[in-house]
């Protein structure tokens, strides 16, 4: 039997659409189901602290999904960087319920796959984007996700992927437990017009209020160093919005194409450690070839 899966990076929360919204973008891990065998295993090269057993994310996410799943041999190769903001951990958490699909032939529809993954993660924003591609706004609570899977408008996509990690864990510590009733009002009614702007491709509207978030970017400037002086060079070359992807620390700019290559060279000129990669909106999601 020949089968690969193959998942996208995602961006989340866009700003203000924070643990609701995501875009799915073009890094790809790719599991590569081999032979049957009489253990698990995961040949990869990620590094030691990745496990290649049932310890790894993948493989507890499909046991989870379905525990009599006879073993395979499995190859995984990633060019997602992990903890970096990219959805790293969403990738693995969403091959593994596909794997569980595929050799458990369960069937399972994209919203119920939607919903098993968001339970492992515990927020929606970086898997739904990882199963359906695009642009995709998703609501979580009491168990029941709602979403909507949309076409992001025209942009250019900057990501700057700083060197060093940053765990969602250790970067949500930061946060407020609460929040007051009239500041929560303000954001939300930030992140409404962002949406709406998103949805109406209005990307000069959609990117002030991206920048306007008042959920977590505010808490979360202090553990990404590089982040104001990136967002700085963004407003001088007439950029649509620069924000923290996901939990960080990876920062990203959205600009029109036509102002990619000047931007990308200002803020190279900073010497920032890190990488800078020129990123496209993936439109597949979850992809299985047999
Ligand atoms: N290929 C992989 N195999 C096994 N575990 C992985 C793999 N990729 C990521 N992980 C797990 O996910 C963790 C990173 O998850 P974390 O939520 O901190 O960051 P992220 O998902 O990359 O970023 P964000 O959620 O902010 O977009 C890693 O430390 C590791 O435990
Ligand atoms: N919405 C999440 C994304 C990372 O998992 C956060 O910002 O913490």
């Amino acid at each position: 039997m020949s089968l690969k899966i193959s998942v996208p990076a995602t961006s989340a929360n866009l700003g203000p659409g924070f643990d609701s919204v995501g875009l799915a973008v073009s890094l790809y891990l790719t599991i590569e189901v081999l032979a049957q065998s009489d253990v698990w295993h995961i040949h990869h090269d990620l590094g030691a602290e990745v496990p290649c057993d049932e310890r790894n994310l993948l493989l507890e996410t499909a046991l989870e999904v379905c525990a009599d799943l006879t073993p395979h041999q499995l190859k995984m190769t990633s060019d997602i960087p992990l903890a970096r903001g990219l959805g790293s951990s969403s990738s693995v958490i969403v091959a593994g319920i596909e794997l569980a699909n595929q050799l458990g032939n369960l069937q399972l529809t994209p919203t119920e796959k939607l919903a098993l993954a968001t339970k492992i993660e515990g927020h929606p924003d970086n898997v739904a984007p990882a199963i359906f591609g695009n642009l995709v706004i998703a609501s979580t609570r009491d168990a029941k996700t709602s979403h909507v899977v949309a076409q992001m408008p025209e942009t250019g996509l900057l990501a700057f992927i700083p060197d060093y990690e940053l765990k969602t864990s250790d970067s949500r510590k930061v946060l407020p437990s609460e929040f007051a009733y009239k500041t929560a009002v303000a954001a939300s009614s930030v992140a409404n017009v962002a949406i709406a702007a998103l949805l109406t491709g209005n990307m000069l509207l959609a990117g002030q209020m991206i920048e306007e978030d008042l959920f977590h970017e505010n808490y979360r400037g202090s553990l990404v160093p590089e982040f104001a002086k990136i967002r700085e060079i963004g407003h001088a070359e007439q950029a649509f919005a620069t924000y923290l992807s996901g939990a960080g620390p990876t920062i990203m700019v959205m600009v029109a194409v036509a102002k990619l290559v000047n931007l990308k060279a200002k803020i190279q000129a900073e010497n920032f450690s890190g990488k800078l990669l020129e990123l496209h909106v993936d439109t597949v999601g979850v992809n299985v070839v047999k």
